[in-house]
């Protein structure tokens, strides 16, 4: 009865609009490979909020504006939630991570594990760990500017690293930093969704060897990093439980405060992959580690992204830099830096912090969902198991909403007496059950860093670079990041603290 209704239902709604494509390469051939939110932004204009297409046997269903995406993924989260297969998950062995999990109760665990220590006031117990970092930040920029990049990099994995596991990074050459960023660089390559979609089509490129090319490819080579990345950070925790010496983490949190709740077997290695995946996250979206490295030979490939664009818009915008350090100076002075209780009296630093978040999001198509039943939406059919996108740079490029979206502009986010309006861009975490659980913990790093650096230094293109035309390189996967480009940190006179 089910399937006969399914027909009759498909039979009387069309699916989505969209471009027609070819017999079994569907639409890929039209997607541009580097930067597809660029394609699906064209073809909202084309087709409208909710478009269809085919990419080699799977069906996708693009949300381009956010009540498309609200009306599906928050309010109808029982049947979007899920994650699209992947034939890589078990021979790769990335079960453990969050990300990829079907809607399924492991997930729902996991799901408690973060929310568990990152929920909403909870997480700013971790604020004297950003803080100490942050501090740790300027000290580096103002030692070696030119390395600005290693410091962002360091930063945010310092503070997520030490939040999941109480692990202290004290050089950049930590062996857990090490094998987590090898570790997840192969992982974020090998799940780009075009990877994820070929690999699908053809799961025999997992026994491709390791020394020819592709080899990347390899499953066992790919297995066996994964486990040791998930074995690491357990096996220094328990060592410091045992010597008394463990503090504070997520964690310890799961494994003391939730195992009771939880009558699960493998108790142990749900904590072990829900944490990893926090950290892996946190890392991957605040600092990159998933450039093309083809594309980039003359630069480190890991990145603090949301650090590297709010970087580039003060270089490219020197207005906006100065009124948020004059908001700075008038409200804090010269005397300290600012700290998380001045949030509420800096509203054009808040407004510089959204813009930062809307201009490029870092995460331009969030992370697809998939849906569980076949339904219908409006006139149109949505075909159980399609990847469901939500265009995310769409959303946040609406010129409806944001008039010139490709200018930086902070005042779109102040009204009239000057006071924040209430859009502070949530669509950048995503939507519905799978929305970002790490969201409050990243504001909370993100904004601290930002502050403090425009209090204490100011930045400027490199002349020379600026004279050739500034043309930033973008580093693109399932995340889009300016690369490193020459640029000049420089302290700022009036700052009296001591860096
Ligand atoms: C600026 C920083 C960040 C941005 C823009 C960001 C954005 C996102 C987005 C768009 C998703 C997908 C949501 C969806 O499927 O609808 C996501 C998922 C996730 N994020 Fe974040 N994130 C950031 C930082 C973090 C941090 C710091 C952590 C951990 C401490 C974290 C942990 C996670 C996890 C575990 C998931 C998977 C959730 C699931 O599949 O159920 N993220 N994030």
């Amino acid at each position: 009865a089910s399937s006969a209704s399914r027909r009759n239902r498909h039979d009387i709604n069309a699916y989505p609009p969209g471009p027609s494509g070819l017999p079994l390469l569907g639409n890929v051939y039209q997607i541009d490979g580097m930067a597809p939110w660029m394609t699906f932004t064209e073809w909202k204009d084309t087709y409208g909020d909710v478009v269809y297409c085919r990419q080699l046997g799977t069906e996708l269903v693009i949300l381009s504006s956010e009540e498309a995406a609200r009306d599906l993924l928050d309010k109808r989260s029982s049947n979007y939630s899920d994650r699209m297969h992947m034939a890589m998950m078990e021979p790769y062995g990335f079960k453990y991570n969050t990300v990829f999990i079907l809607h399924d109760d492991i997930w729902r665990l996991h799901r408690r594990i973060a929310h568990h220590s990152l929920r909403e006031h909870h997480v700013n117990m971790f604020r004297p760990t950003q803080l100490r970092f942050s501090d740790v930040l300027l000290e580096n920029l103002a030692a070696n500017p030119d390395k600005y990049h290693d410091h962002f990099q360091r930063f945010s994995g310092s503070v997520v690293l030490s939040a999941t596991f109480d692990h202290d990074v004290v050089d950049n050459d930590d062996l857990l930093t090490r094998v987590v960023t090898d570790t997840t660089s192969l992982t974020n390559r090998l799940t780009s969704p075009g990877n994820t979609v070929l690999m699908n089509f053809l799961p025999i490129l997992q026994y491709v060897p390791t020394w020819v090319p592709g080899g990347w490819r390899n499953a066992a080579a790919a297995r066996k990093k994964t486990e040791r990345m998930l074995n690491l950070p357990f096996e220094l925790l328990n060592a410091k439980i045992v010597s008394g010496m463990a503090g504070h983490s997520i964690a310890l949190d799961a494994l003391e405060g939730l195992e009771e709740t939880n009558k699960v077997d493998n108790f142990e290695e749900v904590v072990k992959g829900a944490c990893m995946t926090l950290y892996a996250a946190g890392e991957e979206t605040v600092f990159l580690s998933n450039a093309r490295r083809d594309h980039l030979t003359d630069i480190d490939f890991k990145t603090a992204s949301t650090m590297m664009v709010f970087l580039l818009a003060m270089c490219r915008n020197p207005d906006a830099q100065r009124r948020a350090q004059q908001e700075i100076d008038a409200v804090i002075g010269a005397d300290r830096l600012p700290d998380y209780n001045d949030r509420g009296l800096l509203p054009y630093v808040e407004a510089v912090y959204r813009e930062v978040l809307r201009w490029y999001p870092v995460a331009p198509l969030g992370i697809p969902h998939a849906s569980t039943n076949d339904d219908v939406y409006g006139d149109w059919f949505i075909p159980k198991g399609s990847t469901i996108i939500a265009n995310v740079w769409a959303m946040s490029h609406n010129p409806a909403k944001y008039p010139e979206p490709s200018a930086f502009k902070p005042e779109r986010f102040l009204d009239a007496h000057g006071q924040l309006t209430d859009d502070n861009v949530s669509y950048i975490w995503g939507f519905g059950r799978r929305i970002c659980p790490g969201r409050h913990f990243a504001t909370n790093s993100v904004w601290i860093a930002i502050v403090r650096m425009l209090a204490a230094f100011r930045f400027e293109f490199q002349s020379e670079f600026e004279r050739a035309g500034a043309d930033v390189k973008w580093i693109n996967s399932i995340t889009s990041v300016p690369a490193p480009f020459p640029c000049r940190i420089v302290q700022r006179q009036n700052t009296t603290h001591d860096l």
